[in-house]
């Protein structure tokens, strides 16, 4: 008998592939505490990094026509003989299908166990060896299902030992997976011979790479073997969690219930609906995905449709939320799917189609599916819970009409005799915007019984009238939970402004990010800067990242990754990233422009100082956006402190980004240039007409001697300048005070060292600064100020 897979370990029947590694960077947004053999996983990766650096430059000298009969692939060892299963775990890894590798299993003495090598087949090329990211990236690339389980890792908790296998020990439930023995031998200290650092992880790759398939269920592991045993959650007990909830929460490291979810999960545990608003990354998701869970982990039965029904305004919300509550229902046997735009429509009707317990979904793609499915619409009417997660940015005027068919599709559950009826989460952190204070302290619009009586008419559209009427809540009076500040940010937020021309903002946008280096997001009003400001910044070595609503969905994913991944990385966005995303470690928000609402100001800085982490928000203000902005800071009832700008600094920094400005316009001249005479080439011949050539040359011979000596020139031109700021770039930039003539006469101890070496304590760009994040500057500033600062323009 081969190795045995764990009974009910494996997929559901007719479930679709694993969910698609491209949705992997969410999986470190819940960024959990520490977890043994991260560490370690971490270093392996910096190895095999230089490893495969190393190899590629082999590689390079030795040329293609060397190739050895073993692909320079990691071996696998197994910790313990697995009779008989060489092939389904080939199977597994999907190696047996890639052409040109046989897959040769060798015993290890060492072990006692079998290693797993990759030999080449007669007659193959050597394929050129690619590190970890890059088969990600490019398995991004592949649209394939074969790219997918390209993610698929050996979960060795779905295994066991052939030699360990036994009929009467199955029924008894006493089989031990293989994964659960190597945790244990590595806890002993014992040499498996094993290296899998994903079950150290306790599986965190797993959620990674096939969030939606069914986790082990509680009380097959050893408890103590995956979770930190330090973390108490005695404080979620009393809130009614239950156990495998607990072990998830245990694992996550999650000691507590934040206010949110201490104030709604009582009532929501209880069968009430509920109308939550917390401030931005305050754990509103498992507010509203624990009850789900609970009513999942308890049910008993057949799967009869799915229990949840999750919305959310941008797909990468979606993807966010999914993950975030797969790594919750760790213990819980749950499958949860994403639905969303901009990924193949076949993959997600089959996502849809199989079984799954909690649907997150975009309402645009979630009713494409649905509308035309009788099974699926079936399934919606019938759901137990459903959750509108940023529901004033959902229900705003215009937007998300096919929100309207799906709320009709959940209401026209019938109630059945005896049962609970549907129950309904509503969530946001501006959410109560519309309210006065008393209402907000009071019970919901539209519970009560004065405005019931008040008005017959229809509520005003976008209201929270217009919510609960449209939702339709089961719950004659939902709770009504509010525990944001007046201001509607988060409490570890610390804000600030800069006051500058409109023409100078790149100038300021580029001394922040070399004075304070630091996981940036940037935000602006229209994808144009985006374009404009991505070519910009990389001329200026600046590690930056674009994300808007016109990008490929993989692409946008792909840039969330990388800058989830990468130190120091800034991400342009629009606000297609103001909601909900939670990115680990973003530690400083800066609003390009002022934002167009109030609202918008708030969740596009909630994207830093989440989960009770500090974080800093500066905001760009020129003399036009003046007004709005005073608009904001009273709507929201704020003053916002200006940021202490060395203006001296950005004067020095200035003849850069002027020269990088100039570049990526000549640049730009030019690509227009040439995608119009394409353009006009491409329509022309598809209507079959010929251009007249005085108004476009259809080919470069026809083209004026004149106009390409001119285009010539002008490379040349941006050559020359490109060198310029080469050059510039190259120079280290002194602070105020400091003559770069005679570092070792200067009165800053150490500085000739400073500017030839790389100081730990310096700015690694501007060495004769101390290394310092804006957060601090700008708290000193607040301590010291009555805002004496000279932050109007230079
Ligand atoms: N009880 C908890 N203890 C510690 N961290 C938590 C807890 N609950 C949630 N978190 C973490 O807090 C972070 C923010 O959670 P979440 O994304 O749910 O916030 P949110 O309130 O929905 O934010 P937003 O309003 O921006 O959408 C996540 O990384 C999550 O893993």
């Amino acid at each position: 008998m081969a190795a045995a897979r764990r009974k009910g370990a494996g997929k559901r029947q007719g479930a679709a592939a694993p969910s698609s590694a491209d949705e992997s960077w969410a999986s470190t947004m819940l960024n959990p505490p520490p977890m043994p053999g991260k560490k370690r996983k971490a270093q392996e990766q910096e190895q095999e990094q230089e490893q495969e650096q190393e190899q590629e430059q082999e590689q390079t000298r030795d040329g293609d026509s060397e190739e050895a009969a073993v692909w320079d692939w990691a071996d696998v060892a197994l910790p313990t003989r697995i009779g008989g299963a060489d092939d389904e775990i080939g199977g597994v890894m999907s190696l047996q299908e890639v052409d040109g590798v046989d897959c040769v299993w060798e015993d290890d003495e060492a072990t006692g166990g079998r290693v797993l090598k990759f030999r080449k087949a007669a007659g193959a090329k050597k394929p050129r060896r690619r590190g970890r990211l890059a088969q990600k990236s490019a398995a991004m690339a592949d649209d394939s299902d074969e790219a997918e389980d390209a993610y698929c890792a050996v979960d060795w908790d779905d295994f066991v030992a052939v030699d360990d296998f036994s009929e009467e020990k199955a029924e008894r439930g006493e089989l031990v997976s293989i994964g659960a023995q190597m945790r244990s031998a590595a806890a002993t200290g014992e040499d498996s011979g094993a290296e899998d650092s994903s079950a150290e992880d306790g599986g965190a790759e797993a959620s990674d790479t096939d969030a939606a398939a069914p986790p082990p269920l509680a009380g097959e592991e050893d408890e103590e073997d995956v979770v930190d045993p330090d973390v108490d959650v005695s404080a979620w007990a009393q809130l009614g969690v239950h156990p495998p909830l607990l072990r998830a929460l245990r694992h996550l490291g999650f000691s507590e219930p934040t206010e949110i979810q201490a104030k709604t999960l009582p009532a929501a545990m209880g069968g009430r609906d509920i109308i939550g608003a917390a401030e931005t990354g305050s754990g509103k998701t498992l507010a509203f995905g624990i009850p789900m869970l609970q009513h999942i982990s308890a049910r008993q039965g057949a799967w009869a449709g799915p229990t949840g029904l999750v919305l959310a305004p941008t797909r990468e919300l979606a993807i966010q939320v999914r993950n975030h509550l797969t790594a919750m229902a760790r213990f819980v046997r749950a499958r949860i799917v994403a639905v969303v735009g901009g990924m193949s429509q076949e993959k997600q009707e089959r996502l849809l189609g199989s079984q799954p317990d909690i649907i997150v979904a975009t309402p645009g793609r979630l009713w494409e599916l649905a509308s035309t499915s009788d099974a699926h619409l079936g399934h919606l009417r019938a759901i137990r819970f459903l959750a509108v997660d940023e529901a004033d940015r959902m229900l705003e005027p215009g937007h998300f009409k096919e929100l309207k068919f799906i709320f009709q599709a959940v209401n026209e559950q019938a109630p059945q005799a005896g049962a609970p009826g549907r129950q309904t989460f509503v969530f946001s952190a501006t959410l109560l915007k519309d309210m006065s204070l008393a209402q907000r302290r009071g019970a919901p619009p539209g519970s009560s019984k004065k405005k019931k009586n008040k008005s017959k008419a229809r509520p005003e559209p976008g209201s929270m009238e217009d919510l609960v009427e449209r939702v339709g809540f089961r719950d004659t009076e939902p709770v009504f939970v509010d525990v944001t500040r007046p201001d509607a940010t988060a409490r570890t937020l610390t804000e600030s402004r800069i006051d500058c021309l409109a023409s100078d903002k790149d100038h300021y946008l580029y001394y922040l990010l070399v004075r304070y280096p630091a996981r940036t997001l940037v935000f602006v009003n229209s994808i144009d800067s985006i374009r404009r400001m991505l070519p910009m910044l990389r001329l200026l070595r600046v590690d930056a990242l674009g994300l808007h609503a016109q990008m490929e969905q993989r692409q946008r994913l792909k840039n969330i990754d990388r800058f989830c991944e990468t130190e120091n990385a800034v991400l342009v966005a629009s606000d297609v990233a103001a909601r909900g995303l939670d990115i680990p470690r973003v530690e400083c928000v800066i609003h390009y422009q002022v934002p167009r609402s109030g609202d918008l100001y708030v969740h596009r800085s909630g994207r830093t100082a989440r989960a009770q982490s500090e974080g800093l928000a500066i905001m760009m203000v020129s003399p036009e956006e003046r007004k709005l902005y005073y608009r904001m800071c009273a709507k929201l009832d704020k003053d916002i402190a200006a940021f202490p700008v060395d203006l001296d600094l950005v004067a020095r920094l200035r003849p850069r980004v002027e020269l990088a400005r100039d570049v990526e316009l000549r640049e730009h001249r030019l690509d227009k240039r040439a995608h119009e005479r394409s353009w006009f080439k491409k329509n022309a011949a598809e209507m079959d007409i010929e251009l007249d050539s005085d108004f476009m040359p259809s080919s470069d011979d026809e083209r004026s001697a004149e106009a390409a000596c001119s285009e010539r020139q002008e490379r040349q031109q941006i050559k020359a300048l490109k060198a310029q700021l080469a050059q510039l770039l190259a120079t280290k930039v002194l602070g105020r005070g400091v003559s770069g003539r005679y570092p070792t006469g200067s009165t800053i101890a150490g500085l000739a060292d400073r500017l030839t070496t790389d100081s730990a304590g310096a700015n690694a760009a501007i060495p004769t600064l101390r290394k310092e994040s804006a957060l601090e500057a700008a708290k000193s500033k607040s301590k010291s100020r009555k805002n004496k600062s000279k932050t109007w323009p230079v």
